[in-house]
């Protein structure tokens, strides 16, 4: 079985990944999300297990120290980090996997896994963005503050990245998303097992 596509999606905070991510898996039956583990405090709403794996510093460092992530890193003053286990598993399968991680954390990926696809998201405008954090109300001011110029460092490294995906309406992203994992589907690289079935 070939196995399935890594896609990382990146991109800086209020621009939308988490509801793209949400809307790809309510469409794509053959689709996962990987959760991450991070020592931030769940939002409100926010239920452990299912957003994240709301982790103390402590235990944390120990998965760090027993080698159960495939990559960490250190975003807007916490930890996350993605568990190895689940991701390997399920791409062994034959399934998609979903990384929703920051540019460290996409970096590392590459370096360990440079068959995923890389995505990168971006707001229509800056403005845009800052009024997307805002709204969400999730986020003090301070913490937006952060995040804001965290955006500043973040969009330096799109060039890292395989594709670019404007999010000015979601469903548009989404769509150009399902394109790009269509078409890696057929890259010729990707499917050299069946090119020989064929062939034999
Ligand atoms: N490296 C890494 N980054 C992650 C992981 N999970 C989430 N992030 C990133 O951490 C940042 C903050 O996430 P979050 O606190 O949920 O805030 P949001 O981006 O404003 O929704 C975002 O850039 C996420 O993509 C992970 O497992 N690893
Ligand atoms: N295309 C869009 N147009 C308008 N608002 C959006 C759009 N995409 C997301 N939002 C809103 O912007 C806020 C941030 O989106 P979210 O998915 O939490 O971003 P991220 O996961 O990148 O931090 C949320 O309130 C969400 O409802």
């Amino acid at each position: 079985m070939a196995e399935g596509l890594l896609v990382v999606v990146s991109g800086p905070s209020g621009c939308g990944k988490g509801t793209i991510c949400k809307e790809l898996l309510k469409r794509n039956k053959d689709m996962s999300i990987s959760i991450s583990a991070t020592t931030r405090k769940p939002r409100k709403g926010e239920v452990d297990g299912e957003n994240y794996f709301f982790l103390t510093e402590e235990i944390f460092k120990s998965m760090i120290n027993k080698n159960e992530f495939l990559e960490y890193a250190h975003v807007h003053g916490n930890f996350y980090g993605t568990p190895k286990k689940f991701v390997l598993e399920k791409i062994e399968n034959g399934e998609n996997v979903f990384l929703e991680i920051d540019v460290q954390g996409a970096l590392q990926i590459k370096e360990i896994y440079p068959d995923g696809v890389f995505i990168f998201i971006l707001p229509p405008s800056m403005e845009e963005l800052k009024n997307r954090i805002i709204k969400r109300g999730t986020e003090s001011e301070d913490d937006i503050k952060r995040r804001y110029k965290n955006a500043f460092e973040e969009v330096k490294y799109i060039k890292k990245y395989d594709y670019l995906v404007i999010n000015d309406k979601v469903i548009e992203a989404v769509e150009k998303i399902e394109s790009i994992i269509s078409a890696e589907k057929c890259s010729v690289d990707r499917q050299s097992k069946l090119i020989n079935k064929i062939l034999s």
